[in-house]
């Protein structure tokens, strides 16, 4: 079988304990995201998205199944290789945005780059792009307090996509937006989706923003399954 380049998950089983017992979060859960293409997740609360993040954002592992990132087998590696695959090749975007007060957003990126220990300069360049790319090109050397709960997003959006990564996981990016800004905050990240080329997930309670998704999935119970009609 062919690694597949972008996100994937093969009959996936997470746990937690639970009492004298085990509570089943994911329930042998099989998804494949391709590189450039938005997958979006909906369930009830406690259905096991959050769960579904973390496992593929390589935080947990799972009791069972495969967890394959950019073509590489995630639980097989050692600790210090996962979090290696985690920094270079997973971005991930939180409900709250978590900006520094103190920093610019072109310096909220160019922190990220910093901390790889990357070239100073080329950073502050890909950093002003992204931001250019996400509407922003005018607020770059603005503070967080100056910019509004979109904005915010946005900067947090583009902080995610400064390693260029190869799988992006996005948890209810929009929870804090009206449904307006929370549409075109969806919109840009199936756009920037696109173009990267990552392989996308995206967490969401609003139903209006799954027709922006190249497909839509539902976990019940922790079970995945497609709806028939999104
Ligand atoms: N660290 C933990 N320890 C024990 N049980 C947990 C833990 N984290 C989650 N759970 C349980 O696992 C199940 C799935 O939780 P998860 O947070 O993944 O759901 P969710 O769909 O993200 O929920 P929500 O929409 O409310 O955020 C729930 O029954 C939850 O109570």
């Amino acid at each position: 079988m062919h690694p597949s380049p972008g996100l994937e998950l093969a009959d996936v089983t997470l746990t937690y304990p639970d009492g004298d017992g085990r509570l089943t979060a994911l329930d042998r859960v099989s998804l494949a995201v391709p590189p450039g293409t938005l997958t979006a997740v909906v369930g009830p609360s406690g259905s096991g998205k959050s769960s579904l993040l973390a496992v593929a954002a390589t935080l947990t592992t799972p009791d069972a199944g495969r967890v394959s990132i950019a073509g590489l087998d995630a639980v097989a590696l050692r600790p210090a290789e996962r979090a290696r695959l985690r920094r270079n090749t997973i971005g991930i975007v939180f409900q709250q945005p978590n900006l520094l007060a103190s920093l610019t957003c072109v310096e909220q990126l160019q922190v990220m780059a910093h901390l790889a220990g990357g070239s100073a300069r080329k950073a502050r360049a890909r950093a002003l792009e992204l931001l250019d790319r996400v509407g922003l090109a005018d607020r770059a050397q603005h503070r967080p307090h100056r910019l509004s709960g979109g904005q915010r997003q946005r900067v947090n959006i583009a902080r995610a996509l400064m390693h260029e990564p190869s799988v992006l996981l996005v948890d209810e990016p929009t929870g804090a937006l009206d449904h307006e800004r929370g549409a075109a905050i969806v919109t840009l990240l199936a756009e920037l989706t696109r173009t990267s080329g990552a392989a996308t997930v995206l967490v969401t309670h609003d139903r209006g923003h799954l027709p922006h998704a190249d497909r839509t999935v539902e976990l019940i119970d922790g079970r995945l399954r497609t709806p028939a009609a999104a």
